[in-house]
């Protein structure tokens, strides 16, 4: 069996008298797809914005590989390999997909060059090209981000925040915005890259044919609480899974 990169245990957290994660308690094994299914206001975003230091649980551990990342900065956790992505894509209109890649390789860069001189270097060029290849988008490089469809803008979007040494991709819901035609090649896509890159992928659906394509294992979470932790077709077809979360039988 894999190591473990990520181990959350025992994580709480309340806003105040809400609670969006009680007892959370999950091992994500080196290389694993996991897919984060729940109903809004389940706590899905509140265990990403946890384990990207967005929000500081009130208890509980998060390690990554040897090291407990509570308490550390959003921007620590991004350079020691925890990317995300949003579900708004987050480009510059005014520049082209290169530019686009190029700002966030300079962004991740751990040189103490200036980000202007990052930016230029032509090893910045190849590395940018080479992430536009692996998302099978060189060919937009030129082009400026009004111009793209919504499945280019997320794969752009995907491929800048997987700049830099990534470990674990954490994608909130890597469809929305895109074409219902383009869902399934945009995710091949995606996900072909995120593997053959070796990265652990932790990506919040709520498009259940997406979940059971492209998940080894399933969180299902409701009021907070991890209430199924399995394979697709077991946390799809469980009673309170049903009932909580897809409202309907699988
Ligand atoms: N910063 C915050 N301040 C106050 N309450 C919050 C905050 N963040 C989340 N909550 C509350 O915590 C609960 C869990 O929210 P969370 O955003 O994690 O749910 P979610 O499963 O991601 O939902 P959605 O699918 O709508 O994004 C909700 O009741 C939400 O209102």
């Amino acid at each position: 069996m894999s190591k473990s990169v990520l181990d959350v245990r025992d994580v709480q957290k309340s806003f105040g008298a809400v609670t969006a994660a009680r007892d959370i308690s999950v091992t994500v094994p080196e290389g694993a797809v996991y897919s984060l299914i729940g109903s809004n206001g389940a706590g899905k975003t509140t265990f990403v914005n946890m384990v990207t230091g967005y929000i500081k649980p009130d208890s509980g551990t998060i390690r990554f590989g040897d090291r407990n990342i509570v308490g550390l900065a959003p921007r620590q956790i991004t350079r020691m390999g925890i990317h995300r992505s949003f579900q708004i894509a987050q480009l510059c209109n005014e520049l082209t997909v290169e530019e686009n890649m190029l700002v966030a390789d300079a962004i991740h860069a751990k040189t103490g060059a200036s980000f202007l001189r990052r930016a230029h270097q032509p090893e910045a060029r190849d590395r940018a090209m080479a992430t536009l290849e692996r998302f099978n988008i060189a060919e937009h490089r030129h082009r400026l981000v009004p111009e793209l469809s919504g499945g280019v803008k997320k794969l752009l979007d995907i491929a800048m925040a997987m700049a830099g040494d990534t470990q674990i991709m954490m994608l909130d819901e890597p469809t929305s915005g895109v074409a219902a035609d383009e869902k399934f090649p945009i995710m091949d896509l995606v996900m072909d890259a995120l593997r053959s890159a070796g990265v652990t992928v932790i990506f919040v659906e709520h498009d259940m044919d997406i979940v059971t394509r492209y998940s080894e294992r399933v969180l299902a979470f409701y009021d907070g609480r991890i209430i199924a932790d399995d394979a697709p077709d077991e946390v799809l077809s469980d009673p309170e899974v049903q009932r909580y979360v897809t409202g309907a039988p699988a």
